[in-house]
């Protein structure tokens, strides 16, 4: 779904009202925290096996992390790429993934994986209901171009392409919303997906040892107590002899911008219980959504300053 934001949309319902979540809105959701070696194969097989496994424990809405197929590098990306539009035969992780999703009655929020489409790469999330149909498709918005001297230089822009749109998809577990790692830092598009009637915003995501210690829990914190909503985000488990080392620390934040869930750097799965008559309870609770000073103050102002 593309959408522009505009300030009018974070002050006023959504036009579209979620559908009422079935099982009155509570689900168990496993953040599989996978370890990611320069095997795809391997890694195709392995998460499988972890999403087999978080389903019969009896999760019903599975993230995968990001760029799980793959190490996380310019190198790396053009190298593991899959066009996804062009069938399952052309995507072994699509395949895999719409798959077990079926097998397993269960939702997957599929993590991310470098996707080739039309001579561009994108970092990409698919989404799968539990027939195992593709619901929806995220290319990483703002992509992780950052120079922090001495500590950590990345460029993705050197490889990929942004997407252009916006991802909201409604599944059995709930209206969900999808970023990709460094699309956590930007409130605006949280707060969107918000005003939109989304329950959950799940971030696959791969912060690194400088940023992952002071913005990771943080921003997701953010996230969630800004907007009154569940955040979900998943790390690949650190490996330490890997080019780029992830944070790890996967975790689930409730809409009162309370931890549900946590974890540390090796690999895991966390399972754990939402509950989205939380956050009407948390509304209820803080009406901030109405007490906003429209007249005020309006995030069209703050893009167009920047703009500038
Ligand atoms: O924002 C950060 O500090 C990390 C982001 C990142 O690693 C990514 O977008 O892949």
């Amino acid at each position: 779904m593309a959408a522009s934001f505009h300030p009018e949309m974070a002050r006023q319902p959504p036009a579209e009202r979620p559908p009422t979540p079935p099982n009155g809105g509570k689900y168990k959701i496993a953040v599989c925290q996978v370890a990611v070696t320069s095997d795809k194969g391997s890694n195709i097989a392995h998460a499988r096996s972890v999403i087999e496994a978080a389903a019969d424990k009896g999760a019903q809405l599975i993230v995968l992390p990001e760029m799980w197929n793959c190490p996380y590098s310019n190198n790396s990306f053009p190298i593991y790429a899959e066009d996804i539009d062009a069938g399952f035969e052309a995507s072994p992780s699509s395949a895999m993934l719409s798959e077990v999703a079926c097998q397993k009655k269960v939702t997957i929020v599929g993590g991310s994986i470098p996707e080739r489409s039309n001579g561009h790469l994108y970092n990409t999330c698919c989404v799968f209901d539990k027939d195992g149909h593709l619901k929806a498709k995220h290319r990483k918005v703002h992509l992780f171009d950052i120079d922090i001297p001495g500590k950590i230089t990345f460029k993705e822009s050197d490889t990929l392409t942004p997407g252009d749109s916006l991802t909201i998809v409604d599944t059995d577990v709930g209206r969900i919303g999808v970023g990709i790692c460094y699309d956590i830092r930007f409130p605006e598009l949280a707060m969107l997906y918000a005003a939109r009637g989304v329950h959950i915003i799940c971030y696959p995501g791969a912060f690194n040892m400088t940023t992952g210690p002071l913005h990771w829990e943080l921003l997701q914190k953010a996230r969630a107590v800004d907007n009154q909503i569940y955040v979900a985000t998943c790390s690949p488990a650190r490996d330490t002899s890997a080019g780029y080392i992830a944070w790890g620390h996967s975790t689930v934040v409730g809409p009162f911008g309370e931890i549900v869930a946590t974890t540390e750097h090796e690999e895991t799965t966390i399972i754990a219980d939402i509950d989205y008559t939380e956050i009407d309870k948390r509304r209820l609770n803080m009406p901030i959504e109405s007490q906003r000073r429209g007249d005020l103050y309006s995030l069209l102002d703050v893009t167009r300053h920047a703009s500038k």
